[in-house]
């Protein structure tokens, strides 16, 4: 594959970019902080001015921004996608949004002409670092095989689901789920606490039966300690709460778990915690200031 374009360099997207280029691929990067883009220079990336100049440099461009409004400005403002994509340009998006927005930069990328995929992942900053992700991918299914060699750097395992919005739906429901575990694993470690039990063997003993997991296990120690360093910024996974319970109203399933986990990550950002890893919402129930 040619020389690839990658838009947005947070913690997902300066993982991912560093890694294709620490395989031998040739990257240009964008990103709305230009400053980031200077650690990326020094390991071999060209910088393009906007995400305009990206597209008309590459045929591959690929986006991991940080909610629905970020990316629908990449593609539509001034200086944006839209303004050089047409035929023979590819645009990726692999930023967590809802089916709708997805679509409309679909439609937006086609009709010019370009070819379109979204692709979410799941796994956060460590999995991106090491190309352990997974691919949730849908659209155009020529630009999905096109695009395995990337994916076989950036995940350890690629799905293509069909058309544009069931990566999105499927990531979304990935979230909800994590983001519910979360809570529940929260409380769990307060409970303890507060009953008199150690939560450190609470630990072992989650660690060594049915519902043991990496989340679990790799969260838990500093989540004890009340360190909360960000890799799935909370912020982050509160929105994806929100739209994954919007996906609950249009097919009336009824989420009353997830509806509290997202008052949960709603109070958290309402302490100041959106900044810090998703497993702050820890702090909501050890500090007593819990949602109900
Ligand atoms: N972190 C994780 O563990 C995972 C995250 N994700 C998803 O990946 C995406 C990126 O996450 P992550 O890297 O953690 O997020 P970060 O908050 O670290 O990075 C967000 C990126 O989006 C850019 N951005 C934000 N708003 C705009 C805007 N209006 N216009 C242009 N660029 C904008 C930021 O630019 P700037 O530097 O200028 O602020 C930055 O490059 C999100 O959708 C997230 O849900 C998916 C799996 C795991
Ligand atoms: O979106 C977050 C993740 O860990 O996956």
């Amino acid at each position: 594959m040619e020389e690839i374009g990658f838009l947005g360099l947070g913690i997902m997207g300066k993982a991912m970019s560093m890694n294709l280029l620490s395989h031998g691929f040739k990257v240009t990067v964008w990103n709305r902080t230009l400053s980031r883009c200077d650690e990326l220079v020094e390991h071999g990336a060209t910088v393009g001015e906007t995400p305009a100049a990206v597209i008309k440099k590459c045929k591959y461009t690929i986006a991991m921004l940080s909610d629905p409004a970020a990316a629908l400005s990449v593609v539509f403002d001034k200086d944006g996608v839209l303004e050089q994509i047409g035929s023979g340009k590819n645009y990726i998006d692999m930023s967590t949004v809802d089916a709708e927005t997805s679509s409309k930069i679909s439609e937006a990328i086609t009709s010019k002409g370009g070819c379109f995929l979204e692709a979410p992942v799941s796994g956060s900053k460590k999995p991106a670092e090491d190309g352990q992700l997974v691919i949730l991918a849908a659209g155009e299914k020529a630009l999905y095989d096109a695009a395995l060699p990337v994916f076989d750097v950036l995940g350890k395992k690629s799905f293509f689901l069909g058309q544009v919005g069931n990566g999105a739906k499927m990531k979304l429901v990935v979230n909800m789920t994590m983001g519910s575990m979360m809570n529940a694993f929260s409380e769990g470690i307060v409970l303890a606490d507060k009953s008199g039990l150690n939560p450190q063997i609470l630990l072992d003993v989650l660690d060594l039966g049915a519902i043991a997991n990496p989340m679990f296990k790799m969260k838990g120690p500093s989540m004890i300690q009340g360190n909360y360093p960000p890799a799935f910024p909370l912020k982050h996974q509160q929105k994806d709460m929100r739209l994954a319970l919007a996906l609950g109203d249009e097919n009336s399933v009824a989420m009353p778990v997830a509806a509290a986990s997202n008052e949960a990550f709603k109070k958290a950002r309402s302490m100041g915690l959106g900044d810090l890893d998703f497993s702050a919402v820890h702090e909501t129930v050890a500090s007593g200031k819990g949602s109900s």
